[in-house]
């Protein structure tokens, strides 16, 4: 699915006027209706303060006002003043609202004016939405703490007001939301950790804009979709052999930590490559024969950690190195070699991405259409710092484009930049999942694919969305709390079945 910014959810509001053709006044209806059914369907409540800006987000308050009116329900509007008259659709519904005595409708233009509300209301912020254009401030600013002072549940229309729709909101006045309906897409800050506390739970509201905008615009941004799945995944034929999927290595393991080799090499098998192997420290070498008795084991010469490949690396499929393997002197040597020699798919992941910022002129071997899997601490210590989500994202982007490599940066929608440019949200995944090892998986999950033959960029967007399905599926029989790496292992079978 396209994430579109806010200037082209502008565009696509007007080519449906145009073209459907709907009048844009029929437009905010729609929306409204869309709301206004929400709301009845899922608030209990009878009584409703909506408070309205005066441009199209409060023409949606007002007319969500009378709708809410007509299905028997008490409503108070409240309209924030501003210098500038409303917008056309904002005046003609508060026309068709003046003419129902029965809604009281007060401005507010100072502080004084702030209201006290029952304690049994339900907000409605129709303040402002995807025009917000600048940081609020004065009046407007003061009206948002005020809102956000009350404990009554909040229902944001389209944006919570003082939320910017494509870039960083940071440290500004915004709505505490607890739901947000916004309308037929979701929104780019709906999607980073740093905005986290203002949209509560996104309800997208279909108000059938036409689909000829979005299928002739290109879009930055994606987020992935069971269809866009669906589209890579491979059926396995029926006569197929091992040999058709591929052998996978895994590089992974130090003493202490032969746990991420067992779980990375575990999901590699759970995920379908035909063969599968695992570097691992001598040591390791009955735990994982133990843990993971169809993979093959390699041995390393030292008993603690990896230091030598005593195997060409491109006699495997694809190769998945970094958990767990620590950061000792031979490891890095060994990290070196691989990659200077390498010319299957590489997946690098946690220590190898380590060593890598953490050693001068490794950056520049990654080679061409490497994955790279980091969580913010990993990608901020390989690419530096960065003020904020929207700008991690677009180093993420750009260095995806400079290096000819894919970059997944874990998190709640971990975020994989392809070098093309192009950028794919995965929504997939729960809290259950922020636990040690659950990158781990990941890894073997992504390993295995491409030894299955799917591109660098197919594997990191399947495999980071089956992951997170897998998670999901996880969380719903054991519980967020519960749930462990092993588990999501456990599920990816179950998560295959659902694509
Ligand atoms: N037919 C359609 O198009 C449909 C549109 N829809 C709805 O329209 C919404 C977009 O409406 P919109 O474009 O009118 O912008 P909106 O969010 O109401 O804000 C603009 C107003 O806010 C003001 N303003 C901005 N920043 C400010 C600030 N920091 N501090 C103070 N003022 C500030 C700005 O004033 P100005 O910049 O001129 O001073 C202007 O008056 C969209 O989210 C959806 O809800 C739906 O009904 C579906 C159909
Ligand atoms: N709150 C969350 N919602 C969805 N996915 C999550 C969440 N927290 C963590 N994950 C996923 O779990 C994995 C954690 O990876 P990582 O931090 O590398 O863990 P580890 O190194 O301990 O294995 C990532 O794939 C991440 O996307
Ligand atoms: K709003």
């Amino acid at each position: 699915m396209k994430l579109f910014s806010a200037e082209q959810i502008r565009q696509w509001d007007a080519f449906t006027i145009k073209n459907e053709p709907v009048s844009s006044l029929e437009l905010m209806e729609r929306a409204a209706n869309a709301c206004t059914r929400w709301i009845v369907k899922n608030t209990l409540a009878d009584s409703y303060c909506i408070f309205c800006g005066k441009g199209n987000n409060g023409g949606d308050g007002l007319a969500i006002a009378r709708l809410l009116y007509n299905a028997n329900k008490t409503v108070t509007v409240f309209i924030l003043e501003s210098a500038t008259g409303g917008s056309d659709d904002f005046n003609s519904n508060f026309n068709i609202l003046h003419h129902l005595s029965a809604i009281p409708v007060y401005s507010i233009r100072s502080e004084k004016e702030l209201p006290q509300l029952p304690p049994d209301c339900i907000i409605i912020d129709a303040l402002f939405g995807t025009g917000l254009n600048r940081r609020l401030t004065g009046l407007a600013a003061t009206l948002v703490e005020h809102i956000n002072s009350f404990r009554m549940p909040v229902i944001a229309i389209d944006m919570p007001s003082g939320l910017f729709c494509d870039q960083s909101s940071l440290g500004n006045p915004i709505i505490k939301a607890s739901h947000t309906l916004t309308f037929q897409v979701p929104k780019l800050a709906f999607l980073v950790a740093e905005n986290a506390d203002f949209f509560g739970q996104v309800h997208i509201m279909d108000i059938n804009l036409h689909p000829g905008f979005s299928e002739k615009t290109p879009a930055k941004f994606h987020i992935t979709d069971s269809s866009l799945i669906r589209s890579i995944y491979q059926p396995r034929k029926t006569f197929a052999h091992k040999g058709n999927f591929g052998h996978a290595l895994i590089i992974a393991g130090s003493t202490g930590k032969t746990g991420a080799a067992v779980l990375s090499t575990r999901a590699c098998l759970k995920t379908g490559a035909g063969l599968v192997s695992a570097h691992i420290p001598r040591q390791s070498l009955p735990i994982i024969q133990m843990a993971a008795p169809e993979a093959m084991a390699f041995p390393d010469a030292e008993d603690h950690y990896i230091t030598r490949m005593d195997y060409e690396p491109d006699d495997f499929s694809s190769i998945g190195m970094g958990p767990g393997i620590g950061k000792e002197l031979k490891t890095r040597f060994l990290l070196r070699e691989l990659l200077e020699k390498i010319k299957k798919p590489l997946v690098l992941d946690a220590d190898a991405l380590n060593i890598i910022a953490a050693t001068k002129g490794y950056l520049k071997l990654i080679p061409s259409k490497t994955i790279i899997t980091p969580h913010p601490k990993e990608f901020s210590r390989l690419f530096g710092d960065t003020a904020n989500d929207f700008e991690k994202i677009e180093l993420a982007s750009s260095k995806s484009m400079e290096m000819n490599i894919i970059i997944a940066l874990k998190g709640h929608n971990t975020f994989i930049a392809h070098p093309n440019g192009a950028g794919y949200f995965n929504h997939t995944g729960n809290a259950g999942m922020a636990k040690g090892g659950s990158g781990d998986v990941l890894t073997g999950m992504i390993t295995s694919l491409l030894a299955q033959g799917y591109t660098p960029e197919q594997s990191a967007v399947y495999g980071v969305y089956l992951h997170g399905l897998a998670g999901d599926l996880a969380a719903r029989d054991r519980g967020m709390e519960s749930m462990i790496a092993s588990d999501i292992i456990e599920h990816i079978g179950n998560a295959f079945k659902q694509l």
